[in-house]
């Protein structure tokens, strides 16, 4: 599929570690160009999509441009809607494609009506009748994974959920739970600490590393990101082509952080703390 390493997700799906989001910056915006330029030109072959980010007909447009072989790439979307099935059936049609690679429920408090267990059942179908090969969840926190975990048949393939030094106080036991269960992290919002939050207790521990790797200090916290959650997907953005690159080169090029650099970021993150996304995850 591409250069990239893939993660092996617990139903054996393997997935590019790194993914190109189309949530953030590209949120409502027409993102044709945009995730035509990612896949071409920085080798981008994972795409993160959502109906609620209410692009996704320009994500298939992009991709019936370029011709891709469905095989040469990497579709996730997200149910935005309390109707599993319909929603996906929705995301399918605009996306142009018959079977999405993982299909995620976006959030824990989107199904809360319909029942996470029933949710689940629903997706479990969709599974089984070819519409996704891997079914997971978002924002979903220990007690929604104790919730579903009661009536699963098939364990939840991935956890996508915020992941940056500054979430780490909640994040870890999450972490920790998800990990002892077979599902995978998949971390967004990686660079919030230079992005969102610049001039915070990380930052000089992430440049003294990103100089001992000869790497980025981008480039340092999506390793970061990608080993504190047990060698997770990572998914980030960018609309500059040479960030794009820099961010594959983070897989491809630079060696692991040590344990000892992990840590420090690590412990450094825990002095403050900054969600970005979904304030329910910290209740
Ligand atoms: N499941 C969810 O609830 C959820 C929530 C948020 C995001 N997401 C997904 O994750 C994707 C990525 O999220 P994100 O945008 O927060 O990721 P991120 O924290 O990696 O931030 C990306 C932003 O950082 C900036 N950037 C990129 N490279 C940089 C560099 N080297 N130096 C400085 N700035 C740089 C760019 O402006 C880019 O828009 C979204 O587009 C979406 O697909 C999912
Ligand atoms: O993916 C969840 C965060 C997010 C980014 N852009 C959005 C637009 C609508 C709802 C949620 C989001």
């Amino acid at each position: 599929m591409s250069g990239l390493s893939t993660v092996k997700l617990n139903d054996g799906l393997q997935v590019p570690v790194l993914g190109y989001g189309t949530g953030t910056a590209l949120y409502q915006k027409e993102a044709k160009d945009s995730v035509k330029m990612a896949y071409s030109e920085a080798k981008m072959h994972h795409i993160d999509c959502a109906e609620m980010y209410q692009n996704e007909e320009s994500v298939g447009l992009a991709l019936k441009e370029l011709k891709v072989k469905r095989e040469n790439v990497f579709i996730t979307t997200k149910c935005g809607t309390a109707d599993p099935r319909k929603s996906l059936e929705k995301s399918l049609k605009l996306l142009g494609v018959d079977q999405v690679d993982l299909y995620l429920i976006h959030s824990p408090l989107l199904v809360k009506d319909t029942g996470l267990g029933k949710a689940w059942q629903i997706m479990e179908e969709l599974q089984k009748e070819g519409k996704t090969k891997s079914i997971g969840v978002s924002n979903y926190r220990i007690e929604d994974l104790e919730e579903t975990l009661k009536v699963a048949k098939v364990i939840p393939s991935a956890n996508q959920i915020e992941v940056h030094p500054y979430v780490l106080d909640k994040a870890q036991s999450l972490i920790d739970f998800c990990h002892s269960k077979g599902i995978h992290i998949e971390s967004y919002g990686p660079l919030s600490s230079i992005v969102r939050h610049p001039g915070g207790s990380v930052d000089p521990v992430v440049k003294k590393i990103a100089q001992e790797l000869g790497a980025t200090d981008g480039q340092v916290l999506l390793k970061w990101a990608h080993q504190i959650t047990h060698g997770g997907i990572v998914v980030t953005t960018s609309s500059k082509k040479e960030r794009l690159v820099e961010q594959i080169k983070a897989f491809t090029d630079i060696k692991d952080l040590s344990d000892e650099q992990v840590q420090a970021i690590a412990e450094a993150g825990k002095k403050e703390h900054h969600r970005v996304f979904m304030p329910h995850m910290d209740q």
